[in-house]
């Protein structure tokens, strides 16, 4: 079903190719508008950007290779042709494209944790499980510490491209060197990645697992020199991320000094908000000056348009209007939500009422999936439990829709990471980070009947209708083995076929 890791590292190190895409695309540009393109060919050159979409284009026995040469040429451009590569599903309609996931919260340290400690709350659920296990990557001069971190790291990145994730936000521990061992193994599987060294300088419940203030400033120096001088050339693949874990565990001084790193260095944040309801009583319990949890955030310059919040959960009206005002994306994490019993984010709500971007987050440990197909489908089976307890209280309707959800993990992550005209939709001018779905690949766990096969060389209703539907057995009854190839960047770093 996949690749071994040798394997996967020579895929991502191959120089990008030009490429042409020829078949259904399905991605959505803007929320709740999800566009199926039928019969499409797409141009993709040697720097992995779009040269040019051609919907509804039929051959009429012309080869495609000369079609796109003659195009290339009436703009005034030379074709080398001699290395193209051609990817046709024109014929297969259980075959799509669609835009890579972007997962906007995940703990690359907290891998091996998935599936262990359900039901725990947030505060003993870290105290338990989590500060023990990221513990175990801060002894880098131990031959062991470094092979176990090499280990979770590769086989973290490894997972989520097979996913289809094609950029990711992570938190990695406190230790800058493992940070950068994992750096180095985006770069070498070729994921676009941001990096987060966490933060933290007060852990009373766990106290050999923190740093102090003038540690945290040096790692954060080593890490941001580091991405300097490795990202390749014209590709910035990956990017460090200022990360506070979240408020009970990072003084005031410390957050200070997070916020005008930022600021000075033009670095994204990210960090964690009302997850948990002790978790905000104690926040308010530890800083009593401020009205509530975001504007403590918001008091050291780290909310803002390249802020992500995970979860927010229990947000109060002032509080999402200040992060409406200050522009942050919610990274919205269900599976998490649900497996250690922290609530339901009404996203809904947030997207078309509030007006806040939202993007989707696996929250790998909490989340015990790395998946993003999975957390779209937990985060439409909870926004129908949330639908089923407010059903008599409001009339604005919380349920997800799929082109709500599809667009949360693809344009509006994209959003979040700051990379919206970059990644998260087919436009001309963005980077191919996409994936090829096959409904009927080997294995596959779906079972689809002739009914369910649209006639993609007839664009009506009809077709639209069955395409849905497919894409509901897609996100419900599929997983990553109909995730059968990935790019990054215009870089294969994928291939099941
Ligand atoms: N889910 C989750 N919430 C947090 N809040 C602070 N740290 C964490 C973490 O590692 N996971
Ligand atoms: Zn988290």
């Amino acid at each position: 079903m996949s690749e071994s890791n040798g394997e996967l590292e020579m895929a991502a190190m191959k120089p990008i190719t030009y490429t042409l895409y020829y078949g259904t695309f399905i991605h959505t540009p803007r929320l709740g508008e999800l566009k199926i393109c039928l019969k499409t060919l797409v141009g993709v050159n040697e720097q992995g950007a779009i040269d040019f979409i051609h919907e509804n284009y039929i051959h009429d026995g012309q080869s495609v290779v000369e079609f796109f040469k003659l195009e290339y040429e009436k703009q005034g451009n030379q074709a080398d042709t001699s290395n193209m590569h051609y990817v046709d599903i024109s014929e297969d309609a259980t075959k799509f494209f669609c835009p890579g996931f972007v997962d906007t919260h995940i703990h690359a340290s907290q891998y091996p944790n998935v599936g262990i400690g359900l039901g725990c709350p947030l505060l003993d659920w870290l105290k338990d499980y989590t500060y023990r296990l990221e513990n175990g990557f801060t002894n880098p001069k131990d031959d062991e510490c470094m092979k176990f971190a090499n280990d979770v790291y590769k086989k973290i990145i490894k997972k989520t491209l097979e996913t289809g994730t094609t950029c990711a936000s992570y938190f990695t521990t406190i230790d800058p060197h493992t940070t950068i061992l994992f750096a180095d193994l985006l770069l070498k599987l070729g994921q676009r990645g941001f990096v987060g060294k966490v933060c933290m300088d007060s852990n009373d419940v766990f106290e050999s697992y923190q740093e102090d203030h003038e540690e945290c400033v040096n790692s954060m120096k080593l890490i941001i020199s580091y991405y300097e001088k490795n990202n390749p050339k014209g590709e910035d693949l990956i990017k460090p991320i200022v990360t506070p874990r979240f408020a009970p565990v990072c003084s005031l001084g410390l957050m200070e000094y997070l916020g005008s790193l930022a600021a000075e260095k033009e670095l994204p944040i990210q960090t964690h908000i009302s997850e948990n309801h002790n978790e905000i009583e104690l926040v308010a319990k530890l800083f009593p000056e401020f009205d509530n949890y975001a504007s403590v955030y918001d008091n050291f310059k780290l909310l803002n348009s390249s802020t992500i919040l995970a979860h927010g959960i229990h947000l109060d009206e002032k509080e999402r209007k200040l992060i409406k005002s200050r522009n942050c994306s919610i990274s919205h994490c269900p599976t998490s939500n649900t497996f250690i019993a922290s609530g339901e984010a009404p996203v809904k709500k947030y997207l078309y009422e509030d007006k806040i971007n939202v993007s989707i987050g696996s929250d790998v440990s909490g989340g015990y999936s790395p998946s993003i197909l999975e957390v779209i489908k937990q985060s439409i089976l909870v926004s129908h439990h949330l639908s089923i307890k407010t059903k008599d209280q409001s009339s604005f309707d919380p349920k997800l829709s799929v082109a709500d959800v599809i667009y949360m993990a693809t344009q509006a992550g994209a959003k979040a990471v700051g990379l919206d005209n970059v990644i998260g939709s087919f436009e001309i001018g963005k980077r191919w980070d996409a994936q090829l779905i096959n409904l009927n690949s080997a294995n596959s766990n779906i079972d689809i009947f002739p009914c369910n096969i649209p006639d993609v060389n007839n664009i009506d209703k009809d077709t639209e209708t069955t395409i849905l539907n497919l894409l509901g057995k897609w996100i419900f009854c599929g997983d990553d083995r109909n995730c059968v190839m990935v790019w990054c960047n215009g870089r294969l770093v994928i291939n099941k076929q």
